[in-house]
């Protein structure tokens, strides 16, 4: 489980400052620390800085080292009261200073100083054999894009985690949508790497908390959250999932705003909102009704029932499936043949069919965030994320 910051790669040093944040080792702090500083205090104010500066998240259990060598170093021993049982991370970094006992603050400075100078000398080896992968990459972690017979195929890879999607991974399908409207290609496809096409929003997203409490998150999350849907709202071109296996959550309401929906017979799809205390999002709440019937949309969206690829076809939400054994041969087939149609055809078509409902989708959108930030900040919601990390609940 996520304890601090965000799960997976952070790319750059703004994810890095939120990190920092979370730890709460803020800049200001180093006022503290100067009175307390002896020979190596330069060392050590130059450490505090260069953590900004790491381009690879060093993982939680680094993260709490640094807090609590950091708290030593400008405060000693831990004496603040000890955190309760459900604040889990705020538990976790009490854990990690208390278990420093009466280190002096000179050691846990030169610990802090010499644990930064190691994640430096990591992070900038991993970086040069990154600087390799990145060319064919183009600087996406969490993504691997793809442009081939006027295809931008945008693949969600992180099979490990579901293709759960992260704070980080929201803003590299922006950046890479943005890219796809104004490159070559004609068509645009999405599909997700191993056997999960995606289990929707990334529920550590819930855990890394910043300095201005859990209310900040939500709004930050609502703001990311509406930005993330507008950038579907608004893509010029014919935009295609290749919806290769089980779909949650927001990877499933986001399709109704696809324009070619080709799943495998291995694919779900699943809405659980009222499992999670959450409302709907991607604008299905308008979406979906209008696709499928408010009958059916209510049972998706309010009773969380998970559709088999071959029901989602019969609602309306996917256009056609097709057997996971032939899934990736036909589909791409198909997809090759369409991409070489008229280019500037396709794309007038698309405005003509989308653009009369741009405005609309732009406010449903904007009132479904506004929901959501009120409902992140629900016992329900709060409850349910718990439940999950602490193995209580699986879908
Ligand atoms: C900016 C904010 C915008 C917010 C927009 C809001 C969106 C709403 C939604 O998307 S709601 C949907 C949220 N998703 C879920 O609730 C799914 C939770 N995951 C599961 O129930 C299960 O993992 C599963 C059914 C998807 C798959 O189960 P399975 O047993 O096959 O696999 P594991 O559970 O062992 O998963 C492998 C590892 O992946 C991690 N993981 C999977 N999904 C998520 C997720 N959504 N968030 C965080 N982590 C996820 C899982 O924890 C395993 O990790 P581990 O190997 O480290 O244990």
């Amino acid at each position: 489980m996520a304890l601090v910051g965000v799960s997976g790669r952070l790319a750059g040093c703004y994810c890095l400052r939120a990190v920092r944040s979370s730890l709460q080792v803020p800049a200001l702090q180093l006022h503290i620390s100067k009175t307390a500083m002896g020979a190596c205090q330069k060392d050590f104010e130059s450490a505090v800085n260069q953590v900004k500066l790491l381009k690879k998240d060093p993982g939680n259990e680094v993260k709490l080292k640094l807090y609590a060598l950091y708290k030593q170093a400008t405060e000693g021993p831990c004496n603040t009261p000890k955190p309760g049982l459900f604040d889990l991370i705020n538990k976790a970094k009490w854990d990690a200073w208390n278990a420093l006992g009466n280190l002096p603050k000179e050691t846990a400075r030169q610990n802090y100083v010499d644990l930064v100078s190691g994640l430096r000398s990591s992070s900038d080896s991993s970086s040069q054999v990154k600087s390799e992968a990145d060319k064919k990459r183009a600087g996406y972690d969490t993504l691997v894009i793809t442009s081939e017979d006027c295809i931008t195929k945008i693949m969600l890879n992180r099979p490990a985690k579901k293709n759960a999607l992260t704070t980080q991974m929201y803003r590299e399908i922006m950046l890479a949508l943005e890219a796809a409207s104004k490159d070559d290609s004609t068509i645009t496809v999405f599909t997700g790497n191993g056997d999960y096409y995606s289990s929707g929003n990334d529920l550590t997203n819930f855990t890394d908390i910043p300095p201005g409490g859990i209310e900040e998150k939500a709004k930050n999350s609502a703001i990311l959250l509406r930005d993330f849907v507008d950038c579907f709202i608004d893509f010029p071109k014919p935009l295609v999932a290749v919806v290769n296996g089980p779909a949650v959550g927001i990877a499933v309401t986001i399709l109704g705003l696809f324009d070619l929906v080709y799943a495998s017979d291995r694919a779900t799809f699943h809405t659980p909102f009222s499992h999670l205390g959450q409302t709907p999002e991607g604008c299905s709440s308008y979406t979906f009704p209008k696709i499928m019937g408010p009958a059916k949309a209510v049972e998706m969206l309010i009773f969380g029932k998970k559709l088999t690829a071959g029901e989602a076809y019969a609602q309306g939400l996917v256009t056609e499936v097709f057997p996971d054994s032939t899934f990736q041969k036909e589909v791409w087939t198909r997809l090759k043949a369409y991409s070489k149609l008229s280019q500037n055809a396709m794309h007038i078509s698309k405005q003509i069919i989308r653009n009369h409902e741009k405005e609309k989708l732009h406010a449903i959108n904007a009132e479904e965030s506004r929901i959501l930030q009120e409902r992140w900040l629900s016992d329900e919601c709060m409850n349910a994320v718990m439940d999950f990390f602490s193995r209580k609940a699986k879908l």
